[in-house]
C-alpha cells in the first residue's frame, strides 16, 4: 500500500466533507501503513498548524464517529503546502519534499494505535521517521473541479512521478464528450499504457457497498434474475435525491449543475449496476475489472439515443427557490434564498439544481422498461437508491415494488400484493437491513486508490458513453428548448409531472437502428462482449405505470 498521499483540492468541500473523515476511518481499522503520510496542498498560504486546526474541525464536523486516537493519528501525520497544481517545477518540488521529509509530527510524537495497540494489518514500508525510502511511490489525489485535471495531469507528468505511484481524478471525467475523449488522449499521450493501470478515475457510488452487491444479489440468487428483465419491471427509478442546498460550493457547483454533477457519473453507474448482463467471474467471487467494464460499456452502447424531440418528453430541470431545508442531520432545517441569490451565483448561468432523464435500453432483456435517472440538491429528503417497479399481474392494481436503500439507511424493503382475507387485497411489505459495509464509500475508495487495485475504478469509455447519452439534453437545455422550473427549498421538487419518455420502443424483437456509435477507447483493458439477453419477444404490457 502507498505510504504517501498527497491530496490536492485539500480545502475544499469534498476533502473536509468525504477524504478527511475516510482517512480517521481507515486509521481507526488499521488499514493505512504506520510511515503514513499526508500532503494537503491548495493555493492559499497557509501554515501547518492552520491546516491541522482547519482539518480537526472538519473532522469534528464529518468525521466525530471515528475515535479521537484516530482523528489525531492522521493529523499528526499531515502537512500543508501551497501549491500551483499547473506549475511543473512546484509540482517537482512538492513531490520531492512529501517523499523525503517525515511528516512533521510523525518524527516527535510518537503513533498513537488508533483503536488497540496491535500491529497494522498491512506491514509498515518504513516506520515513521525512519531513513526515508528512495523515491518511494505516492498517490496524488486530485479533488479538484474538472476544468484543472488537463494541466494538473500535465504538471504532474512533466514533474516525474516515481515508479508504482498513482494518480486518483475525482469526476467527471471531462466536462462534456468532447473534453472527456481529450482527457482521455492526454492520459495517453503522458503516461502511454501505464495510464490503464495508474490512474484511477474516481467516482464514489461504485464504494457503496449496497451498490455493489447489486451483483451477487442480481446474479447469485434465481429470484431476482428470473424476472430481471423488461417483462416483469416497468421502471428502475435511480435516485440521487440531496437535502442539503450549495454548502458554499457555489463556485464549483454553479458552472456544473446537476446533470454533470450527478447523472451524468453517478447516476450512470446506478444505471449499469442495475442493468447490465451478466460479468463473467461474477460465479467465482467478483469480475476483474476488465470484464465488469465491458459488460457497462455494453449496456451504456445500447441505450437509446434521445433525439431534440424526446428531450423535451424525457427530460425536466428546474432550480430551487427560497425555502427552509429538511430538518435531518446534514440539512439541519436551515434557511436558504433562491438558488440565484446564493452568494457567488450567477444567476445567467440557468444552472439546473434538480435534473431528471428517462431512458430506454434497446436490448433484448430490457424492451419496454423506463429508467428514470433523477438528482437534486434541497429536497425534502435525502434518498440514494434504486426503486424497482414490477408490472402488475392479473386484476392487480398495482405491481411489487422493491426499494434498495444505497447510503444509508441500507434499508431493503419488498411491497407484495398480499390480502387480509379472501375478499380483501392488501400490501404486504418485508422490510429488512442490508449487511452494514465495512467502509463508507470513500474509506473504499482511498484504500482501493492507496492499495493499488481497481475494481472500483470508473473506466473512461463508461464516462465518454455517458457524455454521448447526455449530449442531445445539454444542447436542448443550453438552447433554451425545455424550459427551468422551479421547487421551493426542501420541497420534493418541481410539481409538474414527470417524464414519461420517448417515441414507443420499437416493435417486438427489433433493437433500435439508432444504435449509439462506439465511443472509441483507447484503453486496451476493455473487451466487448456480445449481448446475452434471453429475452427478444418481450412485447410492450398494456398498463405502464405512471410515475
Ligand atoms: N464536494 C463533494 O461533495 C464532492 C465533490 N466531488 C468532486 O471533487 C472535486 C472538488 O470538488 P469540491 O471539493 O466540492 O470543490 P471546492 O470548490 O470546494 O474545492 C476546490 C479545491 O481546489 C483547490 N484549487 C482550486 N484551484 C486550484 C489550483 N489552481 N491549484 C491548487 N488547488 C486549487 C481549492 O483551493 P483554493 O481555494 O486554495 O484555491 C479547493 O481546495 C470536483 O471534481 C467534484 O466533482 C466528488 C464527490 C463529492
Ligand atoms: O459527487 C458529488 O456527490 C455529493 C453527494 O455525495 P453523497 O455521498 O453525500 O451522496 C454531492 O453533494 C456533490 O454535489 C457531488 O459533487
Amino acid at each position: 500500500m502507498n505510504s504517501t498521499l498527497i491530496i490536492f483540492g485539500a480545502t475544499g468541500d469534498l476533502a473536509g466533507r468525504f477524504l478527511l473523515p475516510a482517512l480517521a476511518e481507515l486509521a481507526a481499522a488499521e488499514t493505512l501503513p504506520q510511515d503514513f503520510s499526508l500532503t494537503a496542498v491548495a493555493t492559499a498560504e497557509m501554515t501547518h498548524e492552520a491546516y491541522r486546526d482547519h482539518a480537526a474541525k472538519k473532522l469534528n464536523e464529518h468525521g466525530a464517529e471515528h475515535p479521537e486516537s484516530a482523528r489525531s493519528w492522521i493529523l499528526d501525520r499531515t502537512r500543508y503546502r501551497s501549491t500551483d497544481v499547473t506549475d511543473a517545477a512546484d509540482m517537482a518540488d512538492l513531490i520531492a519534499e512529501s517523499t523525503s521529509a517525515p511528516a512533521p509530527k510523525a518524527a516527535s510524537a510518537p503513533a498513537p494505535a488508533p483503536k488497540s495497540a496491535s500491529a497494522p494489518k498491512s506491514a509498515p514500508e518504513s516506520g515513521a521517521g525512519s531513513a526515508p525510502v528512495r523515491d518511494p511511490p505516492v498517490t496524488v489525489y486530485l479533488a479538484l473541479p474538472t476544468g484543472l485535471m488537463p494541466d494538473a495531469l500535465r504538471a504532474l507528468a512533466a514533474a516525474g512521478l516515481p515508479q508504482g505511484s498513482r494518480i486518483a481524478m475525482e469526476k467527471p471525467f471531462g466536462d462534456d464528450l468532447n473534453g472527456a475523449g481529450e482527457l482521455d488522449d492526454l492520459l495517453g499521450e503522458l503516461f502511454g499504457d501505464d495510464a490503464a493501470q495508474m490512474v484511477f478515475n474516481v467516482d464514489h457510488a461504485l464504494g457503496m457497498a449496497p451498490l455493489q452487491a447489486m451483483l451477487p444479489l442480481r446474479f447469485a440468487n434465481p429470484l431476482p434474475e428470473a424476472v430481471w428483465n423488461g417483462e416483469h419491471i416497468a421502471e428502475f427509478r435511480l435516485l440521487w435525491e440531496e437535502s442539503i442546498a450549495l454548502e458554499g460550493r457555489a463556485r464549483f457547483y454553479d458552472s456544473t449543475g446537476a446533470l454533470k454533477d450527478v447523472l451524468q457519473n453517478h447516476l450512470m453507474q446506478l444505471l449499469t449496476m442495475s442493468a447490465m448482463e451478466r460479468p463473467a467471474g461474477i460465479e467465482s467471487g467478483w469480475p476483474s475489472a476488465a470484464k465488469l467494464r465491458a459488460r457497462k460499456t455494453e449496456l451504456l452502447s445500447a441505450v437509446r439515443p434521445l433525439s431534440g424531440d424526446d428531450v423535451l418528453t424525457s427530460t425536466r430541470r428546474a432550480r430551487y427557490t427560497a425555502g427552509t431545508l429538511a430538518d435531518d442531520a446534514e440539512a439541519e432545517g436551515k434557511q436558504v434564498p433562491d438558488y440565484v441569490d446564493e452568494e457567488g451565483v450567477d444567476g445567467s448561468q440557468s444552472t439546473e439544481t434538480f435534473a431528471e432523464v428517462v431512458l430506454h435500453i434497446d436490448s433484448p432483456r430490457w424492451q419496454g422498461t423506463r429508467f428514470r435517472l433523477r438528482t437534486g440538491k434541497a429536497l425534502a429528503r435525502m434518498r440514494k437508491g434504486i426503486e424497482v417497479l414490477f408490472r402488475p399481474v392479473g386484476a392487480a392494481q398495482e405491481g411489487a415494488r422493491l426499494w434498495i436503500g444505497l447510503d444509508g439507511p441500507f434499508d431493503v424493503e419488498l411491497d407484495l400484493n398480499s390480502s387480509s382475507s379472501r375478499d380483501r387485497s392488501a400490501r404486504l411489505s418485508l422490510i429488512g437491513d442490508q449487511p452494514r459495509p465495512d467502509f463508507t464509500p470513500y474509506g473504499h475508495v482511498l484504500k482501493d486508490v492507496l492499495a493499488g487495485e481497481s475494481d472500483l475504478a470508473a473506466g473512461p469509455e463508461e464516462s465518454m458513453l455517458s457524455w454521448q447519452i447526455l449530449t442531445p439534453v445539454m444542447e436542448a437545455w443550453a438552447s433554451g428548448d425545455v424550459s427551468m422550473e422551479d421547487y421551493p427549498a426542501g420541497s420534493a421538487g418541481p410539481d409538474s409531472e414527470p417524464p414519461t419518455g420517448p417515441r414507443p420502443q420499437p416493435a417486438s424483437g427489433q433493437l433500435s437502428d439508432a444504435k449509439q456509435q462506439p465511443v472509441p477507447g483507447r484503453r486496451p483493458d476493455v473487451e466487448q462482449q456480445p449481448f446475452q439477453g434471453q429475452r427478444p419477444d418481450v412485447e410492450q404490457p398494456a398498463s405502464e405505470r405512471q410515475p
